[in-house]
C-alpha cells in the first residue's frame, strides 16, 4: 500500500502549504502527504542540507516541486524574515519542536526555559507571524503537532506543559480567528523517528502491547491527519486536537522514562 495515497492528487490543487520541520521524521511524512495531495509544499527549519535532500526525495515520489527555507523558529526575526518570502501560504504545519526526557526535579531553569521556547513561543511566532498574514489575505488552515497530552506525561513536564499551550492556544484561536482561519492539533503517540530513537532510552514505550492498538505507529498515520484537518474535507472542524497514538490515552502507560525511571513511586506515601 502507498501509505500517502489517501486523498485524490488535487485535493490541495493550487493551495501552497509551509511545514517546519519538514526535513525530517513526522515533518517530512506531512510534507509528502501534502504533496501527494497537490499542494506546493515549502519545508522550513535550520539545516539547508537536510531539507534540499528530502524536497528532492518528495519530488520524487510527487512529482511536485518542492521548496526550502530557513528559519529558526525560536528566532522571531528569522521567522519575520520567512513570512515576508513565503507568506502567501494557504495551510500552515507548525512540526518543528523536541523537548529531552527528565524527571522535572532535575530541570535546570535554561533547560526548562529552552524546551518552552522551542515548543510554545516558537510554534506562537509561527502562528502569529503566518496567522496575521492569513488573515489579512482572507483565509487559511493551520496545524500544531503537538503531543498526548490531558493526563500528563512523565518525563517531560516542560514539554508537556508547552504543548498543552499550544492546544489551549489554538482553541482559543479558532474562536477569535473564526471565520477566516481554521487552527486544529494533531497529538502523536509514539513515533519511531530517527530523532526518537536518538534521543529515548531503550525501553520506553515498552509497554506497547496494553495500548489498544498494541504496535508502533507510522509517520504516515500522522500526515494523512494533518492532510485531512489542513484540507477542505475538515472545512467545518476547527479548535479542535486529533490523537494518532493507538489508543494511547485511552489505556496505556504514559512515561518518556524507561520502565523502574520513577522509583521513588515505591515510596511509603505520606497521604495514606
Ligand atoms: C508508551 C509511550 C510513551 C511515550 C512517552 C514519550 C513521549 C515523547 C513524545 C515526543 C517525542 C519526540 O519529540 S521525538 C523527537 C525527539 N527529539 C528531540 O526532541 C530532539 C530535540 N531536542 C533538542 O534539540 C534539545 O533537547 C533542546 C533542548 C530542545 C534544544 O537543544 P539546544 O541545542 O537548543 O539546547 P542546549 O543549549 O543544548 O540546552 C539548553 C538547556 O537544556 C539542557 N539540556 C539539553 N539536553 C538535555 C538533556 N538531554 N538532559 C538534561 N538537560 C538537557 C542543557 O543542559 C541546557 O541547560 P543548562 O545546562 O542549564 O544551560
Ligand atoms: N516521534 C514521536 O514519537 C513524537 C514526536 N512529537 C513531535 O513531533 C514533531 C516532529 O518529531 P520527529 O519527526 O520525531 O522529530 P525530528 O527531530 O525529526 O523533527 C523536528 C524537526 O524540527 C526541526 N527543528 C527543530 N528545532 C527547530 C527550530 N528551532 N527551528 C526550526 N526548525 C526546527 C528539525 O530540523 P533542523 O534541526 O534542521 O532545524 C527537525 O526537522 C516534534 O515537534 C516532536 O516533538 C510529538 C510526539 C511524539
Amino acid at each position: 500500500m502507498n501509505e500517502f495515497a489517501m486523498y485524490a492528487s488535487d485535493l490541495l490543487d493550487g493551495r501552497k502549504a509551509l511545514v517546519t520541520g519538514g526535513g525530517t521524521g513526522i515533518g517530512k511524512a506531512i510534507a509528502t502527504g501534502l504533496s501527494m495531495a497537490g499542494a506546493d509544499v515549502v519545508i522550513a527549519a535550520r539545516r539547508a542540507e537536510v531539507l534540499d535532500e528530502t524536497a528532492a526525495e518528495i519530488t520524487a515520489m510527487s512529482g511536485r516541486p518542492v521548496t526550502t527555507d530557513l528559519v529558526d523558529i525560536r528566532d522571531l526575526d528569522t521567522v519575520t524574515a520567512l513570512a515576508q518570502r513565503q507568506g502567501d501560504i494557504d495551510i500552515l504545519i507548525n512540526n518543528a519542536g523536541g523537548q529531552f526526557p527528565q524527571k522535572a526535579r532535575d530541570f535546570s531553569p535554561n533547560g526548562w526555559r529552552t524546551v518552552i521556547d522551542l515548543n510554545l513561543n516558537g510554534t506562537w511566532n509561527m502562528v502569529q507571524a503566518f496567522g496575521n498574514i492569513m488573515l489579512d489575505a482572507g483565509g487559511g488552515s493551520i496545524c500544531n503537532i503537538v503531543a498526548t497530552v490531558g493526563r500528563g506525561i512523565p518525563g517531560i513536564a516542560h514539554s508537556a506543559s508547552a504543548r498543552a499551550g499550544v492546544v489551549e492556544l489554538s482553541k482559543t484561536l479558532a474562536y477569535e480567528w473564526g471565520p477566516k482561519v481554521r487552527i486544529n492539533c494533531v497529538a502523536p503517540g509514539q513515533f519511531r523517528t530517527d530523532a526518537y530513537d536518538n534521543t529515548y532510552e531503550e525501553g520506553v514505550g515498552d509497554g506497547f502491547v496494553e495500548q489498544p492498538l498494541p504496535h508502533v505507529g507510522h509517520v504516515s498515520d500522522i500526515a494523512n491527519a494533518a492532510v485531512f484537518l489542513v484540507s477542505p474535507t475538515a472545512r467545518f472542524i476547527t479548535g479542535e486536537t486529533l490523537y494518532v497514538d493507538g489508543g494511547l490515552t485511552v489505556q496505556g502507560p504514559m512515561s518518556a522514562l524507561p520502565p523502574g525511571g520513577f522509583p521513588e513511586r515505591n515510596e511509603p506515601s505520606p497521604h495514606r
